[in-house]
């Protein structure tokens, strides 16, 4: 995944100091260490691998240069411990497709230094990205625990024949996924009712009740995902073409909700 090339605009736009270097197609370490501040490594969810990448970037960088990770899951406590520069690493999660969805994870190792922190945050919002700090390293971090935790629910209810594969998305879609597009789970509840403490009195009992009867993690395969799978490919059939053509469409609708968020933010 792509998240900025190094190149003469990128640099024009960012201080000397800020220039941002992709460490995923890169031909060689040195040729990702040249000029750049802040490096952000994008190759395959494979442990060993970001390790190897972090140990050549350790040897080649000084101690000016942020290094950072897009790994989806794996703890910076794993990929970074034992480095010379563990002060300067910290995982910056994005999100799919990243040009359009501008979240980014910033999860610190134990001893990361609140200045990479700091200055991360701030290259990610000059950059047009919307960073949050986690504040201690949890697996899944903070977004791919929501999304999973969701992920979880809705494959239950689909293999429990409560609800169809679309309509299920269309629960996210048409329903939740409204709101969350502007508004996050919290403001929701505070909103839903006459503030958080007037919704907590109200729901409380509902949602411990319900959350109860929550069962345990699905084996995502199976007679469901042949199920679900048969489900998405008739909606998008599983071809590169179609599901490069349904992704063109999906970053249309989020260029769309990126400029009516925008007018709505400066309202
Ligand atoms: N795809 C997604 O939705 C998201 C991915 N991520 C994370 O971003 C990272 C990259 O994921 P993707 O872009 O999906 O992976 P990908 O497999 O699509 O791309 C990885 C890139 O690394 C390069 N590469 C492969 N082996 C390499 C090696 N040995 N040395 C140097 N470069 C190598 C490939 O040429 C490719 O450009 C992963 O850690 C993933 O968890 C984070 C958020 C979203
Ligand atoms: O979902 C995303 O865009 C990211 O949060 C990811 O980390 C990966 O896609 C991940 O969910 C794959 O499990």
């Amino acid at each position: 995944m792509k998240l900025l090339e190094q190149s003469g605009s990128l640099k024009g736009s960012l201080s000397a100091e800020e220039q941002l270097s992709l460490i995923s197609g890169c031909s060689s370490i040195q040729e990702a260490v040249e000029g750049a501040m802040h490096i952000q490594e994008c190759v395959p969810e494979n442990l060993e691998l970001k390790k190897k990448i972090f140990a050549q970037l350790d040897r080649a960088v000084d101690d000016t240069v942020v290094l950072s990770s897009s790994t989806s899951c794996l703890l910076p406590s794993q990929l970074f411990s034992g480095l010379v520069h563990v002060k300067q690493c910290i995982v910056a999660h994005p999100v799919n497709p990243p040009y359009y969805v501008p979240l980014v994870e910033l999860v610190p190792h134990p001893e990361t230094s609140p200045a990479t922190v700091d200055r991360t945050h701030t290259l990610m919002r000059t950059i047009g990205q919307s960073p949050v700090r986690v504040l201690k390293e949890v697996d899944g971090f903070a977004l791919n625990r929501l999304q999973y935790a969701v992920i979880s629910e809705a494959w239950r209810l689909v293999e429990e024949g409560i609800v169809s594969p679309a309509d299920l998305d269309l629960v996210m879609s048409d329903g939740l996924g409204m709101r969350y597009a502007f508004i996050g789970p919290l403001e929701t509840m505070h909103l839903n009712a006459e503030g958080m403490l007037s919704y907590c009195d109200r729901y409380r009992e509902g949602m411990k009740r319900v959350l109860k009867t929550f069962g345990p993690v699905p084996e995502f395969s199976g007679a469901t995902v042949e199920k679900v799978n048969q489900a998405m490919c008739v909606k998008v059939p599983g071809d590169p073409q179609h599901l490069a053509a349904r992704r063109k469409w999906r970053d249309e609708c989020l260029m769309s909700l990126a400029r009516l968020k925008s007018q709505m933010q400066s309202q």
